[in-house]
């Protein structure tokens, strides 16, 4: 199964997951960069702000084909409960998204809030099959057990090691 997997990490632990499961399944690699520029002192709360009215921000790359995969998975740190603008505008800018499997996952502090309904909303509006989603705590991006559990959930048919 040909799998790419579509990150926005803004602190390491989101593509630090992400380079695992592309490990785990063979996959192609792609990171979305967030090209707003957020003041030091007030962008925590314009993050925040931003992820909570689902908005979408300007990317970098600006738009991702997608027609030549059987499955994506999207990563996404929580901001605020939910999935971040950049990821956001990942998956609005899709090309050749349409009827693939999908599957999302995120890291976060211990609260994750709506990110998976959200994730999955986002998913179906662009015509994909949301098929998996999933979380898991920063503290334990390096928990092998849990990290392949994550893995599981996202990726079926794993090819052997
Ligand atoms: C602006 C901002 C908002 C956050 N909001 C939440 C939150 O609502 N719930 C939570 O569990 N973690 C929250 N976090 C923590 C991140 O989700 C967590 O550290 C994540 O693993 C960071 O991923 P990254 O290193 O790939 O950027 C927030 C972090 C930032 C910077």
């Amino acid at each position: 199964m040909n799998v790419c997997i579509i990150y926005h990490s803004e602190s390491g632990n989101t593509r630090h997951v992400a380079q695992h499961i592309a490990e785990a399944c063979r996959g192609q690699l792609v990171e979305v960069t967030d090209r707003t520029e957020y003041g030091r002192l007030t962008g925590f709360l314009v993050r925040c702000k931003m992820a909570r009215g689902e908005e979408t921000t300007v990317v970098e790359p600006g738009s991702i084909d997608v027609s030549g995969y059987d499955q994506l998975v999207f990563g996404s740190p929580v901001w605020a409960f939910k999935p971040t603008p950049a990821i956001h505008a990942a998956i609005d800018t899709l090309k050749g998204c349409e009827g693939k499997r999908a599957t999302a996952f995120c890291t976060h502090g211990g609260k994750p809030g709506q990110t998976a309904e959200v994730f999955q909303k986002w998913i179906e509006a662009r015509g994909m099959k949301c098929v998996g989603n999933s979380g898991i705590h920063q503290k334990d991006i390096e928990n092998e057990k849990k990290t392949r559990e994550l893995i599981e959930t996202l990726v079926k048919d794993l090819p052997s090691a």
